[in-house]
């Protein structure tokens, strides 16, 4: 089967076409120049003509357990959790939209970041806050960026000979989260409600107490729109380097010597670093620790910066292993913790979604009786 995978992310789109598993075409676009979500359907369609189906990451799916093909309704569904993930999902339901329109007649199937975290404990899942705002089980943490962490429990299952490994992801990209799995299952994760909990990201901020958003309500008032606008989109490394939030412009400004670039680093790295120590309680032991996103994929240099205070936890990452190419292991040599850089899957995941969905569909019923 032929896929066109289409991965809205906060601060790229990237597109491929897998093959019966396989990427075999590949385009991305930072934002914001990507084109329209027209235009982007219409060019990747006009590249890769012969196309079975389309799969598209839709970061937050509620409580959807799994991938599901789109139509109308379903669109209808998700468009209503934008305000949840304003920086994805908008650009999610545009391509969904697009791609009907252009071609009506091929299947389009909606893979969830959250379906990977749909069976977190309940303790990871539940907000201290009054029974009344979470009894109806909607007010709680749902998690992200699951098809990547899905991805990297496939590989560290190939790569590592141990029994349902224990390991942590982390998702290091234009959003940043740390997850704790044990044998392919989310047991925490630092996203919650929306992708803004958990350390500093690119333009997000993380997690921020929350009597301080208070206490600037009290002192600044200001809607909801622009709040939102200050913590999705003008915070994180962009607000406290004064930069885009993109590694490299805070990196060539922290090299420059500039004060605010070189405390951003300090406190984006220390974020990470607390998140790592907070998920590695979920587990009864720690096999390995994954790098991934666009972070780990091209300045795999600052893995042994971020690694350096974390012996603790028996994670180490050698420099010299972390310039090498490919899926590969970064820890030294007899570390108690296998320290893996892993490319992103989140295509080859969409794609593994929509096999299954479609599969599923013509599959002929058992019969009954
Ligand atoms: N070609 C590249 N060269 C160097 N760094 C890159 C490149 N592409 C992405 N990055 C780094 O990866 C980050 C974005 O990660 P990515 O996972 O692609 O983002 P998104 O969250 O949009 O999916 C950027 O902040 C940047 O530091
Ligand atoms: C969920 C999320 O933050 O995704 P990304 O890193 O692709 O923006
Ligand atoms: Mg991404």
């Amino acid at each position: 089967m032929r896929v066109l995978a289409l991965n809205p992310g906060s601060s790229s789109l990237k597109t491929a076409l897998v093959q019966d598993g396989k990427p075999v075409g590949w385009a991305a676009w930072s934002l914001p120049e990507a084109g329209d979500d027209t235009t982007v359907v219409g060019e990747a369609l006009d590249r890769w003509s012969t196309v079975d189906a389309v799969a598209i990451r839709f970061v937050h799916g509620g409580s959807r357990a799994g991938p599901e093909r789109l139509d109308g309704l379903a669109i209808g569904a998700l468009q209503r959790l934008i305000p949840l993930a304003p920086l994805h999902q908008p650009r999610a339901v545009g391509l969904a939209r697009a791609v009907f329109r252009l071609r009506p007649s091929i299947p389009v199937v909606a893979a969830f970041d959250t379906s990977f975290h749909a069976t977190l404990p309940p303790a990871a899942t539940h907000y201290p806050l009054p029974r009344e705002w979470t009894r109806q089980g909607r007010l709680r943490r749902y998690g992200f960026h699951g098809l990547s962490c899905r991805h990297a429990a496939r590989r560290v299952g190939e790569l590592l000979d141990v029994a349902e490994p224990r390991l942590l992801c982390c998702h290091l990209g234009a959003g940043v989260s740390v997850t704790a799995i044990r044998d392919g299952w989310s047991m925490d994760t630092s996203m919650g409600f929306t992708p803004l909990e958990g350390p500093a990201m690119a333009t997000r901020s993380g997690s921020v107490d929350p009597g301080l958003l208070l206490h600037v309500m009290r002192t600044a008032p200001m809607g909801a729109e622009e709040m939102e606008d200050a913590l999705y989109r003008r915070s994180g490394l962009a607000g406290m380097s004064g930069t885009d939030g993109d590694l490299r412009s805070v990196l060539a400004s922290a090299t420059t010597g500039d004060p605010d670039a070189l405390a951003a680093m300090e406190v984006y790295l220390h974020r990470v670093r607390r998140e790592i120590g907070a998920m590695a309680v979920a587990l009864d032991r720690l096999d390995a620790v994954v790098f991934t996103g666009g972070v780990a994929a091209h300045q795999p240099e600052l893995l042994a910066r971020l690694t350096e205070p974390l012996g603790v936890l028996g994670i180490e990452a050698d420099s010299e292993r972390c310039l090498g190419d490919g899926d590969r292991v970064v820890s030294p040599e007899g570390a108690s913790v296998t320290a893996l850089v892993l490319g992103t899957g989140e295509e080859k995941e969409l794609a593994r979604a929509a096999e299954e969905v479609l599969a599923a569909r013509t599959r002929p019923k058992a019969p009954t009786g």
